[in-house]
């Protein structure tokens, strides 16, 4: 019924019936939220309300019986795992630790576009960032990434988004569950072995290597105590934390990444004025992670990326905690809420009428940030559930996209003209372009 890009269909919707709408999927009453003051008293005012989430079915099955942190009720389990998080896995010191990791990764990366310029070659910039993304992230959560290049670890998480995305027939109507009417649960059960084979060998290793990646760092409270509620930290947390991360680490970052580079080729000015920036800030060496505050064009042009394309549109799904009444609307409890971020980012009483325009020179003097607590721009989300990986990843955005624009030109192949490029969007876990972007790098230091 909201086709394949639900978003839009919802946004159509909320223009006819308004910022918050009650509709119904299968037998779960569900709530679309479509304005920044209505996203603020569902994530600010009544936050402790809607902070919970679903369960989903497939990832029930593949966790079996395990919790992560990003598809795990609201909780004393939830609010540990959480805590343990922020402190130890997304502190300032700990990302930046990583930074000498980051600046190895691109390097080689910068050089084998090198060699793509002098051939002359059209790249797969979708895919290559992806790679490059992949690399750097998972590098922090489980180290020496090339030992498990056996187990096509990326291939296995791209099936569990896979499945993880699929509209699941049992989610909404559950005594569809027991006739397995789509086969999801034969795959799930495939999946959730082969993960938790690649899981042991990762930890196996960890144990017999202490190491200083996320994983190493869960295995520092191994079997330990979290909270007085009595709930441990032991292996299972482990392994399911660890696929949370890497699920909610890469195709976000990545899809960003190929969306801004799409929308920088489309406006030759924009990525002039960029080029521009570098050229005056930075000069004709490599762009650093310290220099990356002074780049106030750039940060411009990853807010207007966000908020034309947040990669999450419907952020990820809430459920409600009780009943409640929200602008006379009754809620009753265990509602599902989506929050259209993707309308939000186009609602003309915040963007004036050029909404659907690539602009980053509308947040010049704009106090619209991408911190959370501004509710005209929410790609993180916000309140008890916004995205603890917000720092990380717009450090690795900014980086990568900056090294990009700084070293290269772009040419789309084929001599295809700029606004002939296919924007089409395809909705899943996230949401990314639907063909891949391809283009030509000039190297140009
Ligand atoms: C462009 C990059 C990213 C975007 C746009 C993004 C967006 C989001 C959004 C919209 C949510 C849900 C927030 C809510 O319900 O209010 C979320 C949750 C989450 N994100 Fe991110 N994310 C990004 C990168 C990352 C990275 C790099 C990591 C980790 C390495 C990460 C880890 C998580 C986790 C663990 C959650 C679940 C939090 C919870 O439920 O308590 N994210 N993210």
């Amino acid at each position: 019924m909201l086709g394949m890009l639900p978003h839009r269909s919802l946004y159509h919707l909320a223009k006819k019936h308004g910022p918050i709408m009650s509709i119904r999927l299968g037998s779960v009453p569900t709530v679309v939220v479509s304005s920044p003051p209505v996203a603020e008293m569902f994530l600010k005012t009544h936050d402790a309300v809607f902070a919970s989430r679903p369960k989903v079915q497939v990832l029930q099955s593949i966790y079996n019986g395990k919790k992560g942190i990003a598809f795990t009720e609201l909780g004393p389990y939830w609010r540990s795992v959480r805590k343990f998080c922020n402190q130890q896995l997304f502190n300032a010191s700990k990302i930046e630790s990583f930074a000498p990791t980051r600046k190895e990764v691109l390097a080689h990366f910068i050089e084998s576009l090198k060699e793509a310029a002098v051939a002359k070659e059209v790249v797969n910039i979708s895919k290559k960032v992806g790679d490059l993304n992949e690399k750097m992230t998972l590098k922090m959560i489980l180290g020496p990434v090339k030992k498990y290049e056996e187990f096509n670890l990326k291939e296995l998480i791209d099936e569990l988004t896979n499945l993880a995305g699929a509209f699941n027939l049992a989610d909404f109507v559950p005594f569809l569950g027991a006739f397995d009417l789509q086969g999801l649960k034969a795959r799930t059960r495939t999946l959730g072995e082969k993960l938790d084979k690649v899981l042991e060998t990762i930890i196996n290793d960890h144990q017999q290597q202490k190491q200083d990646d996320f994983v190493g760092m869960m295995l520092t409270e191994l079997n330990k105590q979290m909270n007085p509620d009595g709930d441990i930290m032991d292996r299972n947390s482990i392994k399911a934390i660890t696929i949370d991360m890497i699920v909610a680490s890469l195709d976000t970052s990545a899809a960003t990444l190929e969306w801004a580079l799409s929308e920088l080729i489309r406006h030759p000015s924009v990525m002039l004025k960029f080029q521009q920036e570098l050229e005056s800030v930075i000069g004709k060496r490599m762009v650093e992670e310290n220099d990356l505050p002074k780049l106030e064009y750039l940060d411009m042009v990853v807010r207007e990326t966000l908020r034309l394309h947040p990669v999450a549109p419907l952020l990820v799904p809430r459920e409600s905690m009780e009943d409640i009444v929200i602008d006379g609307c009754y809620i009753p409890k265990k509602s599902r809420v989506l929050v259209n971020v993707w309308a939000i980012g186009r609602d003309p009483n915040v963007w004036s009428n050029n909404v659907e325009e690539f602009f980053p020179e509308r947040f010049i003097n704009s106090n619209i940030e991408l911190h959370g607590h501004d509710f005209e721009l929410i790609p993180f989300g916000s309140g008890r559930r916004v995205c603890p990986g917000k720092k990380l990843g717009l450090i690795t955005i900014k980086l990568i996209l900056a090294q990009l624009v700084h070293c290269f030109d772009w040419e789309l192949p084929s001599g295809m003209s700029p606004n002939e490029l296919d924007m089409t969007e395809n909705f899943g876990t996230s949401l990314p372009r639907k063909t891949n972007l391809c283009a030509k790098p000039i190297y140009r230091m």
